[in-house]
């Protein structure tokens, strides 16, 4: 038996195998050497004390029970960030990705917090007047308030114009009047609502001078900050236990005719004046939706983080494991020596890798546009919101089903909680729905696609991320197939022109026969999904290309090498997976498919020696990853025996059920 500090010894030899520089990696996969310092300056900082173990696992806990520990798990990550990590760091690092991924130390589930982080905070910066977040920033940063974003309600989560909570505005008073005038307009779902937050922001229709102006944001106080309980004309609660999440008391609310005062209207975007004359800033009709927008842009690096922790730990394991024979009495092999397995696990790395890259180059679009958007320029708006959307419904929906394919890796032991990888299911599975869903996304990115389709067909240039659709109007016939990573993404970049255009067919073709625009539309909409969904294949490979080339430009030639194996192993994969398309839209071949996959196969093998190297370069630290399977030392059914002395029922031999109901049912005749 290894004894608690000894590596595993299939670990240690995998690590004699690994011919990289590990570190090398990991400040590429970080955005640099200074940026992986500072990480490491905030863990050591946050987790050095220990971060905080349960005695019990959370799993063992009662609702009541899970939540407080929660609480007490959550204040004394945020005395830490407070009073420990941004005296080091900076309060420019109060929102930064490094911490919310720290933060997972201590929380196997979610935090409640996440949400006045996420959200409630961003709202105030994104929405508010200077004046408004001199009033209110500090308070909420300080953790003197704390938020939620209640924006979804029991009858409409999608559907924002059809919200239904009301704001109406009393000239008298200098106030707004809330209510939930049904049982659907009641607030549902929001993150620390239900027992934690003292205020929120509240999405509702505006009402003033007797006319409606669609839905506005407000911050709104709910509970007395003294005794908490909730202020008169607020009724909030907790929705019920779900699939995941049950840590972060996701809420309702709803309020009969509950006043708060006219600046407390989140006004960077529009204004109520004192005698109630609605002041719109002539920008774009959509600036109110921006937290989404936010949010979606980090979601790509969350999907990437969560999968990097799932394969961190599936490959691991894989390494650990051994299983069957390959020849009778020879020596079990490790399970990441099979082939399929491998196939199970390295598009796993490759796609952490892709969207991590992309999350980075989707930052600093973002970035990009808001800074354009100060100067009153939001031309760039739209195409934002196209990618932003598709790109958020792709990463979280791929790193939902790789999680899931993780866990497939690990066997049976993968369904322990204690692996961490059901954990990890229900917290991603989740992001494919919230903050839009995924099909509702892809249609958004459709509207645009099918608008840039129309702007290229007239000749006009369209933007960055649609170029290929120019190209598409000034080549004849498919596709030329070129095996080459730039050939492969052209390509890709084909089928999704091809898909847009039989969109456009189809559309045109049902209004000729006598369809309204918006019936053709609904009728086209699958393939509509579909072709915004090649589309952001697309974009994606391009991106995970461009970046690998322009990042290893003076990387280290092993780095070199193991980076482009892996780009091409995803380039490789999705040609594979997409064989129908790339014939109906190139001059693929039957001996060109042969040849990928034979191509894909010997990058599996030359990927293997270094497949720990490579998940030890995502550095996610032990407490971070919270796994019995997944730990740097590889001690995994150490880990697992004492798991199992934690398990409560293990506590007495007998349990007391045996003789209040088993003994007696043995007992008892026929
Ligand atoms: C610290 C780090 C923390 C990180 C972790 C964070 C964890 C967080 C945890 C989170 C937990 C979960 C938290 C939560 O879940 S919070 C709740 C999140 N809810 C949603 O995301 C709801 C999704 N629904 C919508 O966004 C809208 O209703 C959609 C978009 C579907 C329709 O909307 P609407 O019916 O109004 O519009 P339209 O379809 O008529 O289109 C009209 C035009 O508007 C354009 N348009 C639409 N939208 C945008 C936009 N945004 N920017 C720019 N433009 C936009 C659009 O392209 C079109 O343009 P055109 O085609 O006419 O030119
Ligand atoms: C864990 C979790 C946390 C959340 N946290 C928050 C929070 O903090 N704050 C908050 O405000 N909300 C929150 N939400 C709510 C979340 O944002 C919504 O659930 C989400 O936007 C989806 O909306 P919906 O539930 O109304 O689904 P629906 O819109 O009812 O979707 C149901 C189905 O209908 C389909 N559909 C709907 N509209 C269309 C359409 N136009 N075309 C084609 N198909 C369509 C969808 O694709 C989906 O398959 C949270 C949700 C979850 C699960």
């Amino acid at each position: 038996m290894t004894s608690k500090n000894k590596i595993n010894e299939d670990l240690a030899n995998e690590r004699r195998k690994c011919n990289f520089n590990i570190e090398e990696v990991t400040y590429i996969l970080d955005g640099g050497k200074e940026k992986t310092l500072q990480r490491k300056k905030i863990e050591d900082v946050a987790l050095n004390g220990g971060a905080s173990v349960d005695d019990i696992p959370e799993e063992y806990l009662s609702a009541r029970e899970r939540y407080e520990n929660a609480i007490r798990k959550s204040c004394i990550y945020t005395n830490i960030v407070k009073n420990e990590v941004l005296e080091i760091t900076g309060i420019e690092n109060y929102g930064s990705p490094v911490l919310r991924r720290t933060g997972d130390a201590f929380f196997k589930d979610i935090s409640p917090f996440m949400l006045h982080l996420g959200m409630f905070v961003p709202s105030i910066i994104g929405q508010c007047t200077a004046e408004q977040q001199a009033t209110w920033l500090p308070r909420a940063l300080d953790m003197k308030i704390i938020g939620a974003y209640a924006q979804t309600e029991l009858g409409h989560g999608t559907f924002i114009r059809g919200l239904e909570t009301t704001a109406t505005y009393d000239p008298e008073t200098e106030e707004f009047v809330l209510h939930s005038p049904t049982i659907t307009s009641y607030k549902w779902w929001a993150g620390g609502l239900g027992r934690t937050a003292n205020h929120c922001t509240v999405v509702a229709q505006l009402y003033t001078q007797g006319k409606c102006h669609g839905t506005h944001l407000f911050i709104v106080q709910i509970r007395d900050l003294e005794t908490h309980m909730p202020l008169p004309g607020v009724k909030v609660g907790e929705i019920g236990p779900r699939m995941g999440f049950n840590t972060a008391d996701n809420g309702f609310l709803g309020f009969n005719n509950y006043r708060i005062p006219r600046m407390n209207m989140m006004m960077k975007n529009a204004q109520v004046l004192k005698d109630g004359t609605y002041v719109k800033a002539a920008r774009h009709g959509k600036l109110t939706y921006g937290t989404m927008v936010f949010v979606r842009v980090t979601l790509v690096g969350e999907a990437s983080f969560n999968l990097a922790k799932a394969v961190t730990i599936a490959v691991r394991y894989s390494a650990v494991r051994r299983q069957s024979e390959l020849r009778p009495g020879s020596i079990e092999p490790q399970i990441l020596d099979y082939p399929t397995q491998q196939h199970k696990l390295f598009i796993c790395i490759a796609t952490a890798h892709a969207f991590q890259l992309t999350a980075s180059w989707l930052w600093n679009t973002f970035t990009a546009v808001q800074a354009e958007m100060k100067k009153g320029n939001v031309d760039t708006l739209p195409e934002l919101h196209a990618l932003s959307s598709c790109l958020k419904a792709l990463s979280t929906s791929d790193a939902t089903a790789y999680i899931e394919q993780c866990r497939f890796a690990c066997g049976g032991h993968g369904y322990m909680l204690s692996s961490n990888l059901p954990f990890l299911y229900a917290f991603v599975v989740a992001t494919r729905t919230y903050e839009g869903d995924y099909t509702v996304l892809l249609l958004q990115t459709a509207r645009f696609l099918v608008k840039a389709w129309e702007q290229a067909e007239s000749g006009k240039v369209v933007t960055p991320t649609v170029a290929y659709l120019n190209r598409h109007f000034t080549t004849n016939g498919k596709m030329i197939w070129d095996n080459s990573p730039e050939g492969i993404i052209r390509v890709f970049q084909s089928v999704a022109a091809g898909k847009i255009s039989l969109c456009v067919r189809s559309i045109r073709n049902r209004i000729t026969s006598g369809m309204d625009h918006e019936d053709a539309w609904l009728m086209t909409t699958v393939q509509l999904v579909n072709a915004a969904e090649a589309h952001c294949r697309s974009v994606i490979l391009h991106t995970y290309w461009n970046e690998i080339v322009r990042l290893t430009k003076h990387s280290s030639d092993n780095v070199k090498t193991v980076l482009n194996q892996l780009v091409m192993l995803y380039l490789t994969y999705w040609a594979l997976e997409r064989t129908g398309d790339l014939l109906r839209y190139s001059t693929i071949s039957e001996n060109d498919i042969d040849l990928l996959q034979r191509q894909y196969e010997e990058l599996l093998v030359k990927i293997r020696p270094n497949a720990v190297g490579l998940v030890d370069a995502f550095d996610i630290r032990d407490e971070i990853l919270q796994s019995t399977l997944g730990s740097y030392d590889g001690r995994v059914y150490e880990r697992l025996m004492e798991e199992v002395q934690k398990n409560p029922l293990n506590k007495e031999p007998v349990d007391p059920s045996f003789h209040k109901y088993l003994k007696p049912l043995m007992k008892s005749k026929i």
